[in-house]
């Protein structure tokens, strides 16, 4: 290409950034163009130099480097220094034992891992019992390499040219103390080629980005250069406000529900035991009532409980009433019954329902919160979330119960369903629903139909399919992930990467 055809073939921002450069008279970066002004974003200017580059009228040449920062500001010296402090305070010298006087219980082996290895102390057996010892270095050092680093990060943000690079390397092994962020400079140089383009007359032909219906009725379409489309230039990434990608589920889970004739239902997270649990026919003796299973309220502890129900309630708990059943064949505590507890299951939603809707048809369902006493892994959380439903009609039977479960998990995405034996206190018989996921059975939930110790207090005469299952596992299999915490860490990354709809 010759001069003349390559001048004929730039845009007005190619030709706009080759005379701003020109201008510049020396290498320079587009934020400093940018700031010169001809241009409305600097993205335009990445763009036009992308562009010239490939051209060969200009080069395109980059430098990375990474900058480091403190994650949240130190409120206190490293576990290992104030270790140190209390050994130097105790003669150079303690008892293992004593370290946690030092530091708090949970950074006691943190403190000593690194006392030893920065060799600041050492241990000493030799009189029998464990001793920590301070080193020559550790007396002598009152600031080591890790140290100076987070001092000087306390200022600000700054350069690897300016850190430590084994104190850092330390520092990025240990959880939340720094975080890395990698810079990239751009310099842009005019090449000959770029040069002599510019002195043979470059001018900046104004374009027309966008056809108005101005420019159509007038004609002057005709007269103007229209900027052409590309779909290879560079967008900047827009990322605008979304849902949270639970939410898509839980919306998704609501239009199948609702689009199957279920009304939405929802209650207080606060619930009297009665509700929680003997409404369910659940014995006072059983284990998820224990203090270590269900968070019970401390104040207030109890709520009285009036209901009339609650005597017909006692009465099945305790020889059966008159449903056949002989009960759970102890004594009733209403005390028990009134203590106050945060829900451990949904299902306190649909006996709560039925108990004021005891006519056919009834078919709700509940997306809502629970609490359970769980120690916090992978697969648990202490707060989650269930999918709950009943359906109360003259026909219903266990084969619909399987039928609508099917069905649902189908609409969700999920083919390979089976039912097992399962065993809850209100439902007979009792299932839990597995689905298949990467060749592996996963539990999502129970279901079964309510025991007549249920139904008959509230005078229900009609079979009751019940359901409860989990919807944080569900988005887990959703989206293949491997650990629940990820749905609830708002990283901002995931949330943005994750697709709109
Ligand atoms: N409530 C049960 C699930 C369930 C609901 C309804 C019927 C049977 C089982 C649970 O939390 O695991």
């Amino acid at each position: 290409m010759n001069v003349s055809e390559i001048l004929e073939g730039l845009n007005a921002n190619e030709s706009r950034l080759l005379l701003a450069l020109a201008s510049k008279g020396k290498p320079t970066s587009p934020e400093e163009i940018f700031s010169a002004g001809a241009f409305d974003q600097l993205v335009e200017v990445m763009n036009a130099a992308s562009w010239l580059n490939a051209k060969g009228l200009i080069t395109l040449s980059e430098t990375s480097y990474k900058c480091y920062a403190l994650k949240k500001p130190l409120d206190a010296p490293l576990p290992e220094r104030r270790a140190l402090e209390y050994i130097l305070n105790n003669d150079g010298k303690i008892e293992m034992a004593d370290l946690s006087k030092a530091v708090d219980s949970s950074e006691v082996s943190i403190a000593l891992g690194w006392l030893r290895k920065k060799n600041l102390a050492s241990i000493d057996k030799s009189s029998g019992k464990t001793m920590i010892i301070v080193t020559e270095e550790g007396k002598s050092k009152t600031e080591t390499d890790d140290e100076k680093v987070l001092r000087i990060l306390s200022n600000g943000e700054a350069h690897e040219s300016d850190l430590d690079s084994k104190a850092i390397a330390q520092l990025k092994s240990r959880q939340d103390l720094i975080s890395e962020r990698i810079v990239t400079d751009r310099i842009l140089t005019l090449t000959d080629l770029g040069k002599e383009v510019v002195n043979s007359g470059l001018e900046v032909k104004e374009e027309v980005a966008q056809l108005t219906p101005e420019l159509i009725q007038s004609g002057k379409w005709k007269d103007v250069a229209i900027r052409k489309y590309d779909v290879r230039t560079f967008a900047p990434a827009i990322y605008p406000g979304k849902k949270h990608p639970l939410s898509i589920i839980a919306d998704e889970i609501r239009t199948i529900f609702t689009s199957m004739g279920f009304k939405e239902i929802d209650e207080q997270y606060v619930q009297p035991a009665f509700w929680n649990m003997d409404a369910l026919f659940t014995p006072q003796d059983h284990p998820a009532r224990e203090l270590q299973d269900t968070f019970y309220l401390a104040h207030p502890q109890r709520a009285e409980l009036d209901d009339p129900v609650v005597e017909k309630v006692a009465a099945i708990h305790e020889n059966g009433g008159n449903t056949g059943s002989i009960g759970w064949g102890t004594k009733w505590s209403k005390e028990e019954a009134e203590k106050l507890l945060l829900r451990t299951h949904t299902t306190v939603n649909s006996i709560k329902y039925l108990s004021q809707h005891t006519e056919p048809p009834v078919k709700v369902f509940s997306l809502s919160k629970v609490f359970r006493k769980e120690a916090i892994d992978a697969t648990h959380l202490p707060e989650f979330t269930q999918i709950e439903g009943i359906i109360m009609d003259e026909d219903a039977n266990f084969d619909m119960l399987c039928g609508i479960i099917k069905e649902f998990y189908r609409r969700m995405g999920f083919t390979d369903i089976r039912f097992r034996p399962g065993y809850f206190p209100y439902v007979e018989p009792s299932l839990e629903v597995e689905v298949k996921f990467r060749g592996k059975w996963m539990e999502l939930g129970g279901a079964g139909v309510f025991r007549p110790e249920v139904t008959e207090p509230f005078g229900i005469k009609h079979p009751v399919l019940a359901w409860g299952m989990g919807f944080e596992r569900l988005a887990m299999l959703r989206w293949n992930l491997k650990d629940l915490r990820d749905l609830y860490i708002s990283d901002i990354e995931m949330l943005r990467e994750n697709p709109l709809i």
